[in-house]
């Protein structure tokens, strides 16, 4: 299906999570509501521990609230049957993670493979897919290297191109540029707005970075476990 840059594709509505803590229940996410446009890089910020990731991890159906909706083009995640939500996620959703999450014995271009691989994809197109990905992260000599062989800002490279492999519709980033110095951040920047622009690839990133949340689309706040907008050129 092709959406149109500004239709709604994900829609995030009254979502609870709690988790037990001793015996005692900690409310995260309280009555969060959020919508994501084809096409944006939305932010999302808030303090440590406010409930990003846990938020993430629902809009990508990786995680389950114990109230509310997560409408994807329309349709409630949760409420499907079995199986649903793994194909969802293989067919429609990236994730990049701050700690890049690469398997360490395999080269970037096999990490790159694999979730095609997974996903029962044509192996010859997989596979110009992937080269092509990583050469447009400037990593056309570093295919046959290992991660421990890469340098951080390489190695989140090698996770980004493998988040797209697959084609999502939309990317979830979990703080991807936190280990990261602020040269290869500022690289790993310039590869999702040129996907954006180019692909009109849609971003949600989590970030603790206010030079990063200043140059997003627009960007949400996470606090108390609800979702409020915030003035850009209020972040600190
Ligand atoms: N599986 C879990 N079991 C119990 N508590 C959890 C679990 N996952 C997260 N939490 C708690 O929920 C709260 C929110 O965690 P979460 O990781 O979503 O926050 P965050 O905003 O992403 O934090 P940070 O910015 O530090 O990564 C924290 O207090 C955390 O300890």
């Amino acid at each position: 299906m092709n959406d149109s840059r500004g239709d709604i594709l994900l829609n995030v509505t009254g979502v609870w999570k709690a988790y037990r803590r001793n015996s005692e229940s900690v409310e995260v996410l309280k009555d969060a509501d959020l919508q994501v446009k084809t096409g944006e890089i939305l932010g999302i910020v808030g303090a440590s521990g406010a409930g990003k990731s846990t938020l993430l991890h629902i809009m990508g159906g990786l995680d389950r609230p114990q109230k509310g909706k997560v409408e994807f083009r329309g349709q409630d995640i949760f409420a499907q049957k079995n199986g649903f939500l793994e194909q969802f996620r293989n067919r429609h959703i990236g994730f990049v993670f701050q700690l890049f999450n690469l398997l360490p014995d395999f080269t970037a271009l096999e990490n790159t493979l694999f979730p095609g691989l997974i996903s029962g994809q044509e192996e010859a197109e997989l596979r110009d897919r992937a080269v092509g990905l990583l050469t447009q992260m400037g990593l056309k000599d570093r295919l046959h290297h290992k991660p421990g062989e890469l340098s951080g800002g390489e190695t989140q490279r090698v996770a980004l191109a493998r988040s797209l492999v697959n084609q999502p519709d939309l990317l979830l980033a979990d703080e991807p540029t936190g280990n990261l110095d602020s040269k290869s951040s500022d690289a790993f920047m310039d590869l999702v707005r040129d996907l954006n622009k180019k692909s009109n690839q849609t971003f949600v990133i989590v970030t603790h970075s206010p030079r990063i949340a200043k140059s997003l689309d627009r960007v949400l706040q996470l606090v108390d476990g609800e979702i409020k907008p915030i003035d850009k050129e209020l972040i600190l």
